[in-house]
């Protein structure tokens, strides 16, 4: 059987042959030119993903990976029709909407002694125990909760068949490889096959499985099992947020008749050609951003390739783009109900 491309050569190939999604060579300069002055900052680093966020365990332990490896697993299709009326979750006080409610919802079943990231647990809970451990603060409940406790018993099922429960087994499987983690994860786990066809070429984007190593690395702080040698070689993962920040920066556009579906909220299916454009051509675009502040960095004598990959541009975009909800407004998100992103 043919072998999916790698979600780089996929987003390569997309890019080369996409019709409705274009990159600005102009606009990716730009962004990268921007972000020359940002990659010192805490929002451009690795220990931003505790430091700037309350709700990610700040621990170097294995219930941390194993708090990682179930978020991620879950980490899919959190935005609702209605920007007024959605799933929001209180924890300790705050109110948290969208991918947080999702973290704030486990971090609420963990304080009130529900051993929710335990496999052995969540491989056999009810549909009633999942809705009341996602449970919603307003009458939006959480979308796809049917998926999510499917995905829950299935995942659960097989890290405690084939990895002795733990999701630690596979990270030191991967032996400080980050794509022999990405392969251990979608060989073994169905839900992380993020997969289409496109133009009759089988490509990948692999968005949860690739945002699993990348969150594994945070929380083990580049450190130990998690000092993955080849870190780099991670694309951005392909979500809803960031096609919608760089068109709002200029790096990517939309034709006129994509723009026109975006904005009358038309719902598209998971490997629709122009939902498979907006995906591939987002990877493909923060490539080139990343290699163009590389070539600026490098002009002025400096190497940072430590510094500088798609993990941390991800993580500065997305966090630029939660901070930036409404100057993006103008832009839609592609609406798409999956369990891949
Ligand atoms: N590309 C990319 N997509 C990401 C993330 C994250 C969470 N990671 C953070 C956690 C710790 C780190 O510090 C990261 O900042 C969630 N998502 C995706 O976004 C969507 C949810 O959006 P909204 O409805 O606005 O909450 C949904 O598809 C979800 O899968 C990321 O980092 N990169």
């Amino acid at each position: 059987m043919e072998a999916f491309l790698s979600p780089k050569d996929s987003a390569k190939f997309i890019a080369e042959n996409s019709q409705d999604v274009l990159l600005e060579e102009e606009g990716v300069k730009k962004v990268a030119e921007a972000l020359f002055d940002k990659v010192s900052a805490k929002e451009f680093s690795l220990s931003g993903w505790k430091s700037l966020h309350e709700l990610n365990p700040q621990a170097v332990s294995d219930d941390a990976v194993n708090w990682v490896f179930l978020v991620d697993t879950l980490n899919f299709s959190f935005w609702s029709e209605q920007e007024d009326r959605k799933c929001l979750v209180k924890y300790r006080g705050k109110m948290y909407s969208g991918y947080w409610s999702l973290c704030a919802a486990i971090n609420r079943a963990l304080d009130g002694g529900i051993p929710i990231t335990s496999a052995a647990y969540y491989a056999t809970m009810t549909l009633e125990q999942v809705r009341h451990v996602f449970r919603s603060d307003t009458d939006v409940p959480m979308p796809l909760i049917e998926e999510r406790h499917r995905i829950l018993n299935e995942t659960g099922t097989i890290l405690l068949e084939k990895f002795g429960g733990s999701f630690v087994t596979c990270v030191k499987m991967s032996e400080k490889s980050a794509q022999k983690l990405l392969r251990i994860v979608v060989e073994n786990f169905p839900s992380y096959r993020d997969e289409a066809t496109f133009k009759g070429k089988k490509v990948s984007f692999y968005k949860r499985a690739q945002i699993l190593v990348a969150d594994t690395w945070s929380a083990l702080e580049g450190k130990g099992d998690g000092c993955f040698g080849d870190i780099s070689s991670l694309t951005v993962f392909a979500d809803y947020r960031i096609p919608q920040v760089l068109v709002h920066l200029g790096a990517m556009r939309y034709s006129d008749e994509l723009m026109r579906k975006l904005r009358e909220g038309i719902m598209f299916q998971s490997g629709d050609k122009q939902e498979v454009e907006i995906r591939g051509c987002s990877i493909w675009c923060c490539g080139l951003i990343c290699d163009h502040l590389l070539e600026l960095y490098k002009k002025k004598g400096q190497n940072m390739s430590e510094r500088v990959n798609a993990v941390l541009l991800d993580y500065y975009l997305w966090d630029y783009a939660r901070d930036h909800r409404e100057d993006m407004k103008e832009i839609p998100i592609h609406r798409v109900r999956c369990i891949y992103y």
